[in-house]
């Protein structure tokens, strides 16, 4: 047998660290067509996710300050131990603020799964500062890693490492770049139940047959399918959310009057951006000593044409109870 040149799609190599805007170690992802993704170690946030063209599929606010410990606003940021406002921690928990650490020797990916991807964990530990405000001890390992084709995914293990239980709530905050939410249009919610923020978390059922945008909106959709698709219709393409352990979806667009009073997002950036969120928000987790948590999320992007036949397969099939592996 001759000699056959085969390419070796070297992992590690595919893993470089640079510095984001705050000269904070960032660690860059790429994939063996050019796609790359780049997570922060402020705040484990995901701030660029590009396909094999360099096409940004992330948001982020021009306006954004990069100051830490704010997180960006943009990319995808990571909220934990709560989501929203209502304990007595900041708005969308600490974690986003924090400086996460790389895990030299993660575990590895399983076989089956390994070709052409790369990926890095980051943890955080609660340190005494934490611990002021949130009273339990934790280890959140997260797994952010690019796929062959493209996709991205998002693993989150918390594991309770105190004495007592403790419960938090969780998002991945998920700022998708779209061309004109006007022509946006979010398919896997329709006739579910949602808690509208703006109107006092009061609880209203979804009516239409997709959800669209023409004012502000800022919603928690419970119960929600494994699958949701956002169908970006100038752009001819869709974006795949695939998740696990996350029952809820928060769907969020502050639309022209809310986003002139926000300082770090532009007047008019409305118009480019949508939060669809994986979250865990309605019923909070509840961890005893030693128990774990995982919350898993899956993004790609493929066309429009594409998608509706088969979201249409993937949804039939949610309908009669099989689960989406990740
Ligand atoms: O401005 P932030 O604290 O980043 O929050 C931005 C938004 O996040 C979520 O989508 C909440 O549901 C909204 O109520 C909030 O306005």
């Amino acid at each position: 047998m001759g000699h056959t040149a085969v390419a070796v799609w070297d992992h590690k190599a595919a893993i470089e660290i640079t510095k984001d805007w705050n000269g904070i170690d960032q660690v860059v992802l790429r994939n063996p067509h050019g796609a790359s993704v780049k997570v922060s170690l402020h705040g484990g946030q995901v701030t660029s996710w590009r396909n094999e063209h360099g096409e940004e599929l992330l948001f982020t606010s021009s306006k954004a300050s990069f100051k830490p410990p704010k997180a960006i606003r943009g990319g995808i940021p990571v909220c934990f131990p709560q989501f929203g406002n209502c304990a007595s921690l900041e708005q969308h928990g600490f974690a986003k603020n924090k400086i996460w650490t790389v895990d030299e020797n993660p575990p590895p990916l399983h076989p089956n799964d390994s070709h052409g991807k790369s990926f890095v964990d980051l943890l955080l530990k609660s340190t005494e500062e934490e611990l002021k405000c949130w009273p339990y001890s934790f280890e959140f390992r997260l797994r952010v890693s690019l796929g062959a084709d493209g996709g991205l995914s998002l693993i989150s293990r918390v594991r309770n490492i105190n004495g007592k239980p403790f419960s938090f709530s969780f998002a991945y905050h998920t700022y998708l770049l779209v061309s004109d939410i006007s022509e946006v249009r979010i398919e896997g919610l329709e006739t579910l139940d949602y808690l509208d923020n703006l109107c006092k978390k009061e609880r209203f059922t979804e009516q239409g047959d997709a959800v669209t945008f023409e004012s502000e909106v800022d919603r928690v959709y419970l119960h929600c399918p494994n699958v949701i698709a956002v169908l970006d219709h100038e752009r001819k393409r869709t974006y795949m959310i695939r998740k696990e352990g996350l029952p809820d979806v928060v769907v969020w667009n502050p639309w022209e009057k809310k986003s002139k009073s926000m300082v770090d997002f532009g007047d008019e950036e409305y118009k480019h951006m949508l939060c669809v969120d994986g979250a865990a928000m309605e019923k909070p987790i509840t961890l005893k000593p030693g128990e774990e948590w995982t919350g898993r999320l899956e993004l790609s992007v493929v066309p429009s044409s594409f998608c509706i036949e088969h979201f249409e397969i993937q949804r039939k099939s949610l309908r009669y109870g099989s689960n989406v592996q990740l």
